[in-house]
């Protein structure tokens, strides 16, 4: 596997998110990094995505979507045909480190990518209420692929 991307890929994910999802473009998700089978996004703190905690920590849901998210998008360009292929979580994990109280990102690599099936491991980082970046969570999701 290659790490180049096909052109343009980088500029449709951001489309599919930001003008096409309604979820993630109200989370404020966007891309950071994407390669042939990796990709990194983030979503900056917001108040409205906190628990009522002091200081207040972000909602795990927030990290668990973000990381399946990535972990699914990570596994599109191994599809055979990356633009009509589609990808639908079957299974994802995610263990809880340590709480978020900062901006999330979340880094997913590609384990394994089949006919029918892909493996993605994610790790989703933040700042902790100590003030430090750390890993927060930790996760792997499994994905159906459709590969037209
Ligand atoms: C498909 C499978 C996972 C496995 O079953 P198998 O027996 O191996 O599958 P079979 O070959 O028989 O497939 C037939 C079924 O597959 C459906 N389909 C076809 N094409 C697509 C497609 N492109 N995308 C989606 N589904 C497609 C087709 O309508 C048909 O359904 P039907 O039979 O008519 O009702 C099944 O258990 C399932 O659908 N689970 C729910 C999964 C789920 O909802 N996950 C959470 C949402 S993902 C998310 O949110 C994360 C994310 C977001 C954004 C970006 C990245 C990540």
């Amino acid at each position: 596997m290659t790490d180049e991307l096909p052109t343009g890929a980088r500029e449709m994910v951001e489309y599919y998110i930001e003008e096409e999802h309604g979820y993630l473009s109200w989370l404020g998700v966007s891309v950071e990094d994407f390669t042939k089978n990796s990709i990194t996004l983030a979503i900056p703190y917001d108040e409205k995505l906190t628990n009522t905690t002091d200081p207040p920590t972000i909602h795990g849901g927030i990290a668990a979507t973000l990381a399946d998210t990535a972990g699914g998008l990570a596994l599109r360009p191994s599809l055979a045909d990356p633009l009509n292929g589609g990808v639908a979580t079957i299974n994802l994990n995610i263990n809880y480190l340590r709480r978020a109280s900062g901006d999330l990102a979340a880094h997913a690599e590609v384990i394994r990518a089949g006919n029918s099936v892909g493996v993605s491991e994610i790790y989703v980082e933040s700042e902790t209420p100590d003030g430090e970046t750390q890993m927060v969570a930790a996760g792997m999701g499994a994905y159906r692929l459709f590969q037209d």
